[in-house]
């Protein structure tokens, strides 16, 4: 059945049970997907127990499982926060705002013999209740809140759920596998152990700011977004020195 004609989601949990029932069948449409996400009004008195932020980083917050059909999360960026150049595992994402702007710039795979700037394909801002579709054959991006007075929320959907990606140099095109992390599941702060991760190679963008990169040597990368260093709970605070 196509839902779209007969189904506009009233509620956060309404387009949940929707999703549900779309997922369900063997065939899943998905500009029909997309236009359901887009047509929930985002209602934050619906999502605002899954939004958590971070003071240096974007979280990825887990909503709900979709019977092992897919991931639904909410993800939190505070100002200026953004994602590294990066792929989706050969899965379906599909990206929508619940909050404030996000702006979406894709990137051509790299070439296998080139080593130089990886080619930018397009670039645009996401508005509230857009909702945004891509997949490997499509390409890579990035995503930033470019505001730095605003926050931004956006909800993610991934199918077939995945826990790891690539992450891609943009000088050099070369890539790294990076393990995702939730901040948070159904609401609840993921235990620190959970979330751990066992990489130690700092993940840094190329044009981070000097006092975010002397905060992030206080997370611990190879996972996404970076996370904190257990020995931090008990030594935090170093950017004051610096
Ligand atoms: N795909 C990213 C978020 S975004 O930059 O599209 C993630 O799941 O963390
Ligand atoms: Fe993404």
């Amino acid at each position: 059945m196509d839902h779209t004609e007969v189904l506009k989601p009233q509620t956060l949990d309404d387009l949940i049970q929707i999703l549900h029932e779309i997922f369900d069948s063997d065939k899943v449409n998905t500009e029909e997907v997309q236009n359901i996400m887009e047509s929930y009004e985002s209602n934050p008195l619906e999502w605002g127990k899954y939004a958590k932020f971070d003071q240096y980083r974007y979280t990825r917050n887990l909503v709900d499982e979709g019977n092992g059909k897919f991931n639904l999360m909410i993800l939190c960026w505070g100002e200026g926060h953004g994602s590294s150049i990066h792929d989706h595992t050969d899965s379906h994402c599909f990206l929508k705002i619940l909050q404030g702007n996000l702006k979406e710039t894709m990137y051509e795979w790299p070439q296998k013999k080139n080593n130089g700037e990886m080619a930018k394909k397009s670039e645009g801002v996401l508005k509230l209740n857009q909702c945004a579709y891509i997949n490997d054959s499509i390409g890579l991006h990035r995503v930033e809140n470019p505001s730095h007075t605003e926050t931004a929320v956006s909800l993610h959907l991934y199918s077939p759920p995945f826990d790891q990606c690539h992450t891609f140099d943009q000088r050099t095109g070369h890539k790294n596998v990076v393990k995702m992390t939730f901040w948070s599941k159904h609401g609840e702060r993921t235990p620190f152990r959970e979330s751990k991760c066992i990489f130690v190679t700092p993940l840094f963008r190329q044009n981070d700011k000097p006092q975010v990169m002397r905060n992030l040597f206080r997370y611990q990368a190879g996972c996404w977004p970076p996370c904190i260093l257990e020995q931090d709970i008990h030594t935090p605070m170093m950017e004051k020195n610096g």
